[in-house]
């Protein structure tokens, strides 16, 4: 038996001595102590809560890579749009699975003044006017083969999707979007989509710039959601970030300022922290983190396997991007957050 005993040294210091007295135990001590010197808190107000849209009507579709999420038909989305309201949620996003006769090539049916996406907004809109509502001015719901742009001869071809999504930010505008979000990553995209808006009278509808979407292994259940896995042949390397790059994140996120965006947004959030923490620092605008849906899932499984308690590590994982200086959300735990928050 090896019967080590570590010797004090001579002329040891006490902890006083060590730490000058200055102990941070000191205001961890008591729940009201820690609640008094709290630096960031998560509030109903920083929540956006994404939605997905299906066709027909009384459609509650589960998801089987987002538990507790569903794809929802139109006069669902405005059930969930009055709860969301009532709990003091400020915007949902809208994400729709298309029907697959829909979809072609070239995305055409995002120019249909009546899609899923418009159809939703205008009723949404009409029974629930208080809330705001962002949409997604990218292809992928709406091409054959799940790219954000136009495909042609292996290339996504950039000025002409940009074209498409403009008009597209255009007519989501004139159903009542609030918020135009391209999540495509097309050069020049949103000071087209500024001028579109603004050439048809449209000043007041805001840009959230999905300015720094990373090509991620974390947009997963999310393709299971809109219905575009399978379709998808490659990656989107050539046009999303590579999450290797952090100088390139700033800047996309100086020429979307440049363009015109009103507010930035970093995609995936938590693995992504120092990039949000860089561009609050670098632009002081408002800047937000989506809350992607393989977080989600990846926080659900571990939850439903008791590994984790789901809860505490929900709100861990949003007052963290808090606490890396988002303004705001984008969460699929949104309504289960603001009924905890309200108590
Ligand atoms: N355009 C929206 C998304 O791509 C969301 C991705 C996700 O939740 O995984
Ligand atoms: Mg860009």
């Amino acid at each position: 038996m090896n019967k080590f005993v570590p010797a004090k040294p001579a002329g040891t210091r006490s902890v006083d001595e060590i730490t000058g007295s200055r102990r941070l135990r000191r205001m961890r001590k008591a729940d009201w102590s820690r609640r008094l010197v709290q630096e960031n808190r998560l509030t109903v107000d920083d929540l956006i809560w994404p939605i997905f849209l299906t066709g027909g009507s009384n459609v509650r579709e589960p998801i089987d890579a987002m538990p507790d999420v569903f794809r929802l038909s139109i006069d669902q989305a405005v059930r969930e749009a009055e709860r969301a309201a009532k709990l003091g949620i400020p915007a949902l996003a809208t994400f729709p699975n298309i029907d697959a006769r829909r979809k072609d090539v070239t995305g055409s049916h995002i120019l249909d003044p009546d899609n899923l996406i418009n159809a939703a907004t205008r009723a949404i809109k009409a029974a629930v006017p208080e809330i705001g509502i962002i949409t997604d001015a990218a292809l992928d719901p709406f091409t054959s083969h799940g790219h954000d742009g136009i495909l042609r001869d292996g290339i996504i071809v950039n000025d002409e999707t940009v074209e498409q999504v403009a008009a597209a930010a255009v007519l989501q505008a004139a159903a009542g979007s609030d918020i135009v979000a391209p999540s495509d990553m097309m050069d020049g995209r949103i000071g087209a989509i500024r001028d579109a808006l603004d050439a048809n009278g449209f000043q007041d509808v805001a840009i959230m710039s999905y300015a720094t979407k990373f090509a991620s292994a974390f947009y997963g259940p999310y393709r299971e959601a809109i219905g575009t896995q399978g379709l998808l042949k490659g990656d989107k390397k050539t046009y999303y970030i590579d999450h290797a790059n952090s100088d390139e994140a700033v800047r996309e996120a100086e020429q979307d300022l440049a363009e015109g965006a009103d507010m930035l947004m970093v995609k995936p959030g938590l693995p992504y922290l120092d990039i949000i923490r860089r561009l609050k620092d670098e632009f002081r605008v408002p800047t937000f983190a989506y809350q992607v849906s393989g977080e989600y899932s990846m926080i659900k499984a571990a939850s439903a396997n008791g590994w984790i308690d789901g809860e505490k590590a929900m709100l861990e994982s949003l007052l963290a991007l808090k606490r890396a200086g988002c303004d705001g959300i984008l969460t699929y735990f949104a309504p289960r957050v603001a009924e905890i928050l309200k108590g």
